[in-house]
């Protein structure tokens, strides 16, 4: 469907660059999954994540050891009994959810006459971020715009796909124009796919008594190293309430998915689950906005494990709001981040 206004801006943009012969595409990137939910496969899976320096920055000296001797081996088996908890027909969640927002971020574009081809990498597993640019290179692409689908910038997830990209560069001749989406956690579109999300689920199971926004935790050092992903994590939640109108004591923001023994941002979710009952909070809804698909961290930590935490400690009635994965909002915010890039 083509549209007045920003849509004719578009065209110009990319009649401009056809006319100079360069070819954009859109490299979508996302953490990655386990290609079975056996521990093998998680075995590999979890290998590759977890000797990520971005991911994990002790020495090699001291992580390899407890990594190999007990992390893979005790905790493969376990992690793949929970992927096998929420494991699709057709595969990972986050691998299909990922496959259509690819599809479905192609068609809009070409709706759009946007003739952008968008490939999909994982950081970790397949389809990798080189195979990924293997298939735009193959469609004459001389200029890519790498989008993570990480809405805030961590140095874990956002920095360790600017590392495997440049990584990939080394091996170039000639090294495409870049454009790097750094993060997008108060962009417009994005806080109002969220609330759209939000409004509508309030539409068909009614309202909560508080809205609690989780994302994934990092490593409180991480933060006090610089990395801004906290912050605006903090800013993403003002923004949203702000677009629902929400009273302070109407939605409160924590961090999920800690690994390890150190301190990890804080309040973490689990902790908070336990204690909203005793603080009055019988009805909750939870939304995770750190994930652009849903996965493992929300249909098993925050649907189920978190839930039962909630319930547990007196809480009456629990929903999960799902993340954006292939709705038009979501789609039609990507258009919107991929558009910024082609001037
Ligand atoms: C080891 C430390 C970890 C950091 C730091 C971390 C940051 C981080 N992760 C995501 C998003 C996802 N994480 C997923 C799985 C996952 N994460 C960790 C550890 C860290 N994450 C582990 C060990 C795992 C594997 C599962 C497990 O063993 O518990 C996933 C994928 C889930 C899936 O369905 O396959 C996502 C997505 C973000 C956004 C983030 C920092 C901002
Ligand atoms: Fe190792
Ligand atoms: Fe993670």
């Amino acid at each position: 469907m083509v549209q007045a206004g920003p849509t004719r801006v578009r065209l110009f943009v990319v009649c401009i660059k056809a006319g100079n012969k360069v070819k954009t595409g859109v490299l979508l990137v996302n953490l990655g999954t386990p290609s079975a939910p056996t521990s093998a496969a998680v075995k590999a899976f979890l290998s590759q994540f977890l000797h990520d320096h971005r991911v994990v920055d002790l020495p090699r000296s001291l992580w390899c050891p407890l990594l190999h001797g007990i992390i893979l081996p005790f905790r493969s088996p376990k992690v793949a009994r929970l992927y096998q908890s929420i494991w699709w027909p057709e595969g990972s969640p986050l691998m299909v959810i990922s496959r259509r927002q690819q599809a479905a971020l192609q068609q809009a574009l070409q709706d759009e006459g946007i003739d952008v081809p968008v490939a999909l990498g994982m950081s970790y597993g397949e389809p990798s971020i080189g195979s990924a640019w293997q298939q735009l290179k193959d469609q004459g692409v001389d200029r890519v715009i790498v989008l993570p689908l990480y809405p805030q910038y961590s140095v874990s997830t956002t920095a360790s796909v600017f590392d495997a990209w440049a990584k990939l560069m080394k091996q170039e001749r000639l090294v495409p124009a870049l454009r790097f989406v750094h993060d997008y956690h108060d962009f417009s579109g994005y806080i109002g796919a969220l609330a759209d999300s939000v409004r509508t689920h309030w539409q068909e199971h009614g309202r909560g008594d508080m809205l609690l926004l989780s994302y994934h935790g990092i490593p409180k050092r991480f933060e006090n190293e610089g990395d801004p992903y906290g912050r605006q994590c903090h800013r993403t939640s003002e923004l949203l309430a702000q677009e629902l109108g929400l009273e302070p004591h109407q939605w409160r923001t924590t961090f999920q998915s800690r690994f390890g023994r150190e301190e990890w941002l804080q309040p973490y979710t689990d902790e908070t689950m336990a204690r909203l009952p005793k603080e009055g909070i019988g009805k909750l809804d939870v939304i995770c906005p750190a994930f652009a698909a849903d996965c493992l961290e929300t249909l098993e930590e925050i649907a189920e494990q978190n839930k039962d935490i909630f319930l547990k400690a007196g809480g009456e009635q629990y929903h999960y709001i799902p993340a954006l994965n292939d709705n038009s909002a979501h789609i039609r915010m990507l258009v919107d981040l991929v558009c910024r890039e082609l001037v």
